[in-house]
Protein backbone atom coordinates (compact mmCIF):
# COMPACT_ATOMS: atom_id res chain seq x y z
CA UNK A 1 0.00 0.00 0.00
CA UNK A 2 0.99 3.60 -0.55
CA UNK A 3 2.43 5.90 1.89
CA UNK A 4 0.39 8.52 1.25
CA UNK A 5 -2.13 8.14 3.68
CA UNK A 6 -4.42 11.41 1.76
CA UNK A 7 -4.86 8.73 -1.36
CA UNK A 8 -5.84 9.64 -4.83
CA UNK A 9 -9.24 11.44 -6.01
CA UNK A 10 -10.82 9.25 -9.43
CA UNK A 11 -13.11 11.19 -11.75
CA UNK A 12 -15.54 9.39 -14.13
CA UNK A 13 -17.37 10.74 -16.97
CA UNK A 14 -20.57 10.31 -18.89
CA UNK A 15 -18.56 8.81 -21.27
CA UNK A 16 -17.25 6.33 -19.20
CA UNK A 17 -20.97 4.90 -17.68
CA UNK A 18 -22.82 5.01 -20.58
CA UNK A 19 -24.66 1.79 -20.13
CA UNK A 20 -25.43 -0.65 -17.12
CA UNK A 21 -22.31 -2.86 -17.68
CA UNK A 22 -19.86 0.08 -17.49
CA UNK A 23 -20.34 0.29 -13.40
CA UNK A 24 -18.77 -3.02 -13.33
CA UNK A 25 -15.38 -2.22 -15.47
CA UNK A 26 -15.30 1.18 -13.85
CA UNK A 27 -15.38 -0.95 -10.41
CA UNK A 28 -12.45 -3.16 -11.01
CA UNK A 29 -10.41 0.30 -11.74
CA UNK A 30 -11.11 1.23 -8.54
CA UNK A 31 -10.27 -1.96 -7.14
CA UNK A 32 -6.99 -2.24 -8.69
CA UNK A 33 -6.48 1.52 -7.44
CA UNK A 34 -7.41 1.04 -4.10
CA UNK A 35 -4.83 -1.79 -3.87
CA UNK A 36 -2.30 0.84 -4.10
CA UNK A 37 -3.76 3.96 -2.13
CA UNK A 38 -5.27 3.70 1.37
CA UNK A 39 -7.84 6.38 0.49
CA UNK A 40 -9.79 6.21 -2.29
CA UNK A 41 -12.34 9.29 -3.74
CA UNK A 42 -14.22 8.85 -6.59
CA UNK A 43 -16.07 11.66 -8.70
CA UNK A 44 -18.82 10.71 -11.05
CA UNK A 45 -20.62 11.78 -13.68
CA UNK A 46 -24.24 11.12 -15.06
CA UNK A 47 -24.48 8.26 -17.54
CA UNK A 48 -23.63 8.86 -21.53
CA UNK A 49 -26.61 12.04 -22.88
CA UNK A 50 -28.29 11.71 -19.21
CA UNK A 51 -27.80 15.19 -18.80
CA UNK A 52 -29.20 16.26 -21.98
CA UNK A 53 -32.06 14.29 -21.62
CA UNK A 54 -32.90 15.56 -18.47
CA UNK A 55 -32.73 19.53 -19.80
CA UNK A 56 -34.89 18.21 -22.76
CA UNK A 57 -37.48 16.43 -20.63
CA UNK A 58 -37.88 20.10 -18.85
CA UNK A 59 -38.15 22.30 -21.46
CA UNK A 60 -41.10 19.84 -22.61
CA UNK A 61 -42.60 20.89 -19.52
CA UNK A 62 -41.63 24.53 -19.53
CA UNK A 63 -39.84 25.45 -21.85
CA UNK A 64 -38.03 28.45 -19.83
CA UNK A 65 -38.18 26.51 -16.53
CA UNK A 66 -37.04 28.40 -13.31
CA UNK A 67 -33.17 27.63 -12.67
CA UNK A 68 -33.54 26.72 -8.55
CA UNK A 69 -36.02 24.24 -10.23
CA UNK A 70 -34.12 23.15 -13.16
CA UNK A 71 -30.78 22.40 -10.82
CA UNK A 72 -33.15 20.01 -8.50
CA UNK A 73 -33.55 18.03 -11.87
CA UNK A 74 -30.06 17.81 -12.75
CA UNK A 75 -28.48 17.02 -9.99
CA UNK A 76 -30.62 13.55 -9.94
CA UNK A 77 -28.63 12.17 -13.10
CA UNK A 78 -25.14 11.89 -11.16
CA UNK A 79 -26.94 10.22 -8.14
CA UNK A 80 -28.23 8.08 -10.40
CA UNK A 81 -24.63 7.26 -11.77
CA UNK A 82 -23.08 7.18 -7.69
CA UNK A 83 -26.22 4.52 -6.57
CA UNK A 84 -25.29 2.29 -9.60
CA UNK A 85 -21.66 2.05 -8.67
CA UNK A 86 -21.60 1.42 -5.31
CA UNK A 87 -24.27 -0.99 -6.23
CA UNK A 88 -21.55 -2.46 -8.91
CA UNK A 89 -18.85 -2.22 -6.18
CA UNK A 90 -21.23 -4.36 -3.43
CA UNK A 91 -21.46 -6.99 -6.65
CA UNK A 92 -17.81 -7.49 -6.38
CA UNK A 93 -17.58 -7.73 -2.92
CA UNK A 94 -16.43 -4.00 -1.79
CA UNK A 95 -18.56 -1.95 0.36
CA UNK A 96 -18.49 1.64 -0.93
CA UNK A 97 -20.93 4.62 0.23
CA UNK A 98 -22.46 7.19 -2.35
CA UNK A 99 -23.16 10.87 -1.22
CA UNK A 100 -24.72 13.70 -2.94
CA UNK A 101 -22.67 17.01 -3.54
CA UNK A 102 -24.37 18.75 -0.49
CA UNK A 103 -23.82 15.55 1.93
CA UNK A 104 -20.09 15.43 0.51
CA UNK A 105 -19.99 19.14 1.76
CA UNK A 106 -19.48 21.33 -1.54
CA UNK A 107 -20.59 24.79 -0.40
CA UNK A 108 -21.25 26.56 -3.29
CA UNK A 109 -22.14 30.19 -4.48
CA UNK A 110 -25.88 30.35 -5.33
CA UNK A 111 -25.88 30.87 -8.80
CA UNK A 112 -27.70 28.07 -10.44
CA UNK A 113 -27.05 26.55 -13.27
CA UNK A 114 -23.06 28.17 -12.77
CA UNK A 115 -22.65 28.01 -9.19
CA UNK A 116 -18.73 28.62 -8.01
CA UNK A 117 -17.35 26.03 -5.17
CA UNK A 118 -16.33 28.13 -2.02
CA UNK A 119 -15.46 26.10 0.15
CA UNK A 120 -15.34 21.88 0.77
CA UNK A 121 -16.46 20.54 4.29
CA UNK A 122 -15.71 16.81 3.84
CA UNK A 123 -16.88 15.84 7.58
CA UNK A 124 -19.16 13.05 6.20
CA UNK A 125 -16.94 10.85 4.28
CA UNK A 126 -13.46 11.43 6.33
CA UNK A 127 -15.34 8.62 9.52
CA UNK A 128 -15.89 6.04 6.02
CA UNK A 129 -12.44 6.72 4.43
CA UNK A 130 -10.64 6.45 7.88
CA UNK A 131 -12.66 3.05 8.00
CA UNK A 132 -10.67 2.33 4.65
CA UNK A 133 -14.00 2.50 2.79
CA UNK A 134 -14.46 3.54 -1.07
CA UNK A 135 -16.54 6.88 -1.03
CA UNK A 136 -18.43 8.16 -4.34
CA UNK A 137 -19.34 11.66 -4.84
CA UNK A 138 -21.87 13.08 -7.25
CA UNK A 139 -20.15 15.30 -9.47
CA UNK A 140 -21.48 18.57 -10.76
CA UNK A 141 -23.56 19.53 -8.01
CA UNK A 142 -23.50 21.17 -4.39
CA UNK A 143 -25.60 23.41 -2.10
CA UNK A 144 -25.40 27.24 -1.47
CA UNK A 145 -24.79 28.57 1.80
CA UNK A 146 -28.52 29.36 1.21
CA UNK A 147 -29.13 25.47 1.22
CA UNK A 148 -30.42 25.58 -2.18
CA UNK A 149 -29.44 22.36 -4.59
CA UNK A 150 -26.72 24.10 -7.33
CA UNK A 151 -24.90 22.76 -9.96
CA UNK A 152 -21.57 23.94 -11.44
CA UNK A 153 -22.22 24.41 -14.94
CA UNK A 154 -21.94 21.86 -17.99
CA UNK A 155 -18.79 19.72 -17.13
CA UNK A 156 -18.76 20.87 -13.79
CA UNK A 157 -17.80 17.32 -12.47
CA UNK A 158 -14.29 17.74 -12.91
CA UNK A 159 -14.07 20.63 -11.03
CA UNK A 160 -15.75 18.87 -8.13
CA UNK A 161 -13.13 16.22 -8.20
CA UNK A 162 -10.08 19.00 -7.85
CA UNK A 163 -11.97 20.35 -4.93
CA UNK A 164 -12.06 17.31 -3.35
CA UNK A 165 -8.85 16.48 -3.90
CA UNK A 166 -7.77 20.05 -2.79
CA UNK A 167 -9.67 19.73 0.89
CA UNK A 168 -8.41 16.21 1.16
CA UNK A 169 -5.13 16.58 0.42
CA UNK A 170 -5.08 13.78 -2.13
CA UNK A 171 -1.88 13.14 -4.48
CA UNK A 172 -3.89 13.72 -7.58
CA UNK A 173 -6.66 13.10 -9.87
CA UNK A 174 -7.13 10.65 -12.52
CA UNK A 175 -9.93 11.68 -14.81
CA UNK A 176 -10.55 8.25 -16.99
CA UNK A 177 -11.98 9.40 -20.60
CA UNK A 178 -12.36 7.85 -23.75
CA UNK A 179 -9.19 9.07 -25.14
CA UNK A 180 -5.12 8.04 -24.40
CA UNK A 181 -4.74 11.56 -23.05
CA UNK A 182 -4.62 15.02 -24.21
CA UNK A 183 -3.58 15.58 -27.56
CA UNK A 184 -2.49 18.63 -29.58
CA UNK A 185 -6.00 19.14 -31.00
CA UNK A 186 -9.14 16.72 -30.45
CA UNK A 187 -8.06 13.02 -32.00
CA UNK A 188 -11.24 12.55 -32.65
CA UNK A 189 -11.69 14.80 -35.40
CA UNK A 190 -7.68 15.15 -36.39
CA UNK A 191 -5.74 11.70 -37.37
CA UNK A 192 -2.81 13.52 -37.27
CA UNK A 193 -3.12 14.53 -33.73
CA UNK A 194 -0.11 14.15 -31.58
CA UNK A 195 -0.80 12.92 -27.67
CA UNK A 196 0.72 14.77 -24.82
CA UNK A 197 3.00 12.81 -22.32
CA UNK A 198 3.17 16.00 -20.00
CA UNK A 199 1.68 19.96 -19.77
CA UNK A 200 2.08 22.93 -17.80
CA UNK A 201 -1.09 24.17 -15.98
CA UNK A 202 -0.53 26.75 -18.72
CA UNK A 203 0.28 24.46 -21.78
CA UNK A 204 -3.26 22.91 -20.49
CA UNK A 205 -4.50 26.32 -20.64
CA UNK A 206 -3.73 27.01 -23.84
CA UNK A 207 -4.55 23.73 -24.96
CA UNK A 208 -8.60 24.42 -23.52
CA UNK A 209 -8.69 28.01 -24.93
CA UNK A 210 -8.55 26.44 -28.33
CA UNK A 211 -11.86 24.67 -27.60
CA UNK A 212 -10.14 21.37 -26.44
CA UNK A 213 -13.67 20.20 -24.50
CA UNK A 214 -11.47 17.34 -23.11
CA UNK A 215 -11.15 18.77 -19.50
CA UNK A 216 -13.15 21.98 -17.53
CA UNK A 217 -10.20 25.07 -17.55
CA UNK A 218 -12.03 25.80 -14.27
CA UNK A 219 -10.70 22.52 -12.59
CA UNK A 220 -7.09 23.27 -14.35
CA UNK A 221 -7.54 26.55 -12.81
CA UNK A 222 -8.15 25.14 -9.45
CA UNK A 223 -5.49 22.42 -9.57
CA UNK A 224 -3.03 25.01 -10.68
CA UNK A 225 -4.12 27.40 -7.31
CA UNK A 226 -3.42 24.78 -4.79
CA UNK A 227 -0.23 22.76 -7.12
CA UNK A 228 -2.31 19.54 -7.48
CA UNK A 229 -1.28 17.53 -10.04
CA UNK A 230 -4.08 16.33 -12.44
CA UNK A 231 -4.03 12.88 -15.03
CA UNK A 232 -6.09 12.27 -17.91
CA UNK A 233 -5.97 8.66 -19.07
CA UNK A 234 -8.05 5.79 -21.12
CA UNK A 235 -10.83 4.41 -18.75
CA UNK A 236 -10.31 0.84 -21.33
CA UNK A 237 -6.36 0.80 -21.17
CA UNK A 238 -6.03 2.00 -17.02
CA UNK A 239 -3.45 -0.94 -16.46
CA UNK A 240 -0.79 0.93 -18.56
CA UNK A 241 0.55 3.15 -15.75
CA UNK A 242 2.79 5.01 -19.30
CA UNK A 243 -0.22 6.01 -20.76
CA UNK A 244 -2.13 9.54 -20.67
CA UNK A 245 -1.23 12.88 -19.79
CA UNK A 246 -0.11 14.40 -16.59
CA UNK A 247 -0.83 18.52 -16.13
CA UNK A 248 1.39 19.86 -13.03
CA UNK A 249 4.32 22.39 -12.45
CA UNK A 250 7.79 21.44 -12.31
CA UNK A 251 8.47 22.87 -8.67
CA UNK A 252 5.61 21.69 -6.30
CA UNK A 253 5.29 24.57 -3.81
CA UNK A 254 2.98 24.24 -0.86
CA UNK A 255 0.37 27.12 -1.06
CA UNK A 256 -2.38 27.25 1.44
CA UNK A 257 -5.86 25.78 0.25
CA UNK A 258 -8.10 28.47 -1.99
CA UNK A 259 -11.33 27.39 -3.92
CA UNK A 260 -12.76 29.22 -6.96
CA UNK A 261 -12.78 33.37 -7.46
N1 LIG B 1 -7.10 18.05 -27.30
C1 LIG B 1 -7.86 16.99 -26.98
N2 LIG B 1 -7.28 15.90 -26.43
C2 LIG B 1 -8.05 14.83 -26.05
N3 LIG B 1 -9.40 14.78 -26.20
C3 LIG B 1 -10.01 15.85 -26.75
C4 LIG B 1 -9.28 17.01 -27.15
N4 LIG B 1 -10.17 17.92 -27.64
C5 LIG B 1 -11.38 17.38 -27.54
N5 LIG B 1 -11.30 16.13 -27.01
C6 LIG B 1 -12.47 15.26 -26.77
O1 LIG B 1 -12.72 15.26 -25.39
C7 LIG B 1 -13.44 14.07 -25.12
C8 LIG B 1 -13.32 13.84 -23.61
O2 LIG B 1 -13.44 12.53 -23.23
P1 LIG B 1 -14.74 11.92 -22.55
O3 LIG B 1 -14.39 10.53 -22.16
O4 LIG B 1 -15.91 12.13 -23.46
O5 LIG B 1 -14.91 12.83 -21.26
P2 LIG B 1 -16.01 12.86 -20.12
O6 LIG B 1 -16.85 11.62 -20.22
O7 LIG B 1 -15.21 12.95 -18.86
O8 LIG B 1 -16.81 14.14 -20.36
C9 LIG B 1 -12.80 13.01 -26.02
O9 LIG B 1 -13.74 12.07 -26.44
C10 LIG B 1 -12.25 13.82 -27.20
O10 LIG B 1 -12.96 13.63 -28.39
N1 LIG C 1 -23.34 15.65 -16.21
C1 LIG C 1 -22.85 17.01 -16.34
C2 LIG C 1 -21.54 17.20 -15.62
C3 LIG C 1 -20.28 16.62 -16.17
O1 LIG C 1 -19.23 17.04 -15.77
O2 LIG C 1 -20.34 15.65 -17.12
P1 LIG C 1 -19.00 14.95 -17.82
O3 LIG C 1 -18.06 14.54 -16.72
O4 LIG C 1 -19.56 13.77 -18.56
O5 LIG C 1 -18.40 16.01 -18.72
C4 LIG C 1 -22.79 17.45 -17.79
O6 LIG C 1 -23.18 16.66 -18.66
O7 LIG C 1 -22.39 18.56 -18.05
Amino acid sequence: MDSNKNGIVLKFGGASVSSPEAFSSIADIILHRKKKYSRVIVVVSAMGDTTDELISLANKVNPNPPRRELDMLLSVGERISIALLAMALAAKGTEALSFTGSQSGIITTNDHANAKIVNVKPHRLIPHLNKDKIVIVAGFQGMSLEGEITTLGRGGSDTTAVALAVSLEAEKVEFFKDVLGIYDKDPKIYQNANLLKELSYKEAFEIMDKGAQVLHSRCVRLAEKNSLPLKVLPFSRFLEEDLGTIIQDTVRSKKSISYED
